[in-house]
């Protein structure tokens, strides 16, 4: 099977835990993006949702479900994402596709994350993927020269050659190299860096379930 077979795979699996009538919690990216053309098979089925990106946003409306702003939501049953890389235990790199912050967000108001993966994203030690952190563009410098002090390579993510602008006008800097041994203690020195929004570990609120692709079939692990 293919990369993008197994991800379909696990999009296709992660219907099982949407909740008939409730607004349900949208990730971003290429896994997202499967499991949101599933859900507008049975977009009927469901009050709408909310988008953890623009582009996010912009798929689900092509699939005319009704996109709801987070500030309209108290709470929502089930937020489904993909990530980078996800351990046994549950705790994940996301914001490769530069959404982390409003990925984090949507998902601290879910009550369960169900994360869709295919098998090459599962590690025992997060950090092989540079870890996204999202920054105000004025401390770009000041937080690069930070990262670097923590062990790792800081570099600015760039598109068309300039500094890549996320939706929420910030940038991102990809700390390559940093050994994440301890995803807790890291995810909170890193967020404590004054120019931080924030950064891309899932490690205090991780995945509840992960679905994870592989050539056997689509595998449950739950956390
Ligand atoms: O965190 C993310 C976007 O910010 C994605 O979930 C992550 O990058 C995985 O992407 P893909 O499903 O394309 O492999």
């Amino acid at each position: 099977m293919t990369q993008d077979e197994l991800k379909q795979a696990v999009a296709r699996a992660a219907i099982e835990y949407v909740v008939d009538g409730e607004i349900i919690g949208v990730g971003t990216g290429s896994t997202a993006n499967f499991f949101i053309d599933e859900l507008g098979k049975i977009k009927d089925r469901i009050k709408g949702a909310v988008a953890s990106s623009e582009a996010t946003a912009e798929r689900l409306r092509a699939h005319g479900i009704k996109v709801f702003d987070l500030n309209e939501v108290e709470t929502m049953p089930v937020y489904i994402d993909g990530a980078d890389e996800i351990t046994p235990q549950g705790a994940m790199i996301k914001g490769g596709g530069a959404a982390l912050t409003r990925e984090k967000i949507v998902a601290s108001v879910a009550q369960k994350f169900v994360c869709i993966a295919d098998g090459s994203k599962l590690v025992d030690v997060l950090g092989k993927f540079p870890l996204p952190v999202e920054v105000i563009p004025m401390a770009h410098g000041v937080v690069a020269r930070k990262l670097s002090s923590l062990g790792c390579e800081a570099k600015l993510r760039l598109k068309d050659g300039k500094p890549l602008v996320t939706d929420n006008g910030c940038y991102i800097i990809d700390a390559v190299g940093m050994q994440i041994a301890d995803p807790a203690a890291i995810e909170d020195a890193i967020n404590n860096i004054v120019g931080v929004v924030t950064n891309g570990l899932f490690a205090r609120k991780g995945a509840t379930v992960c679905l994870l692709g592989t050539a056997d079939g689509v595998k449950k692990l739950e956390f």
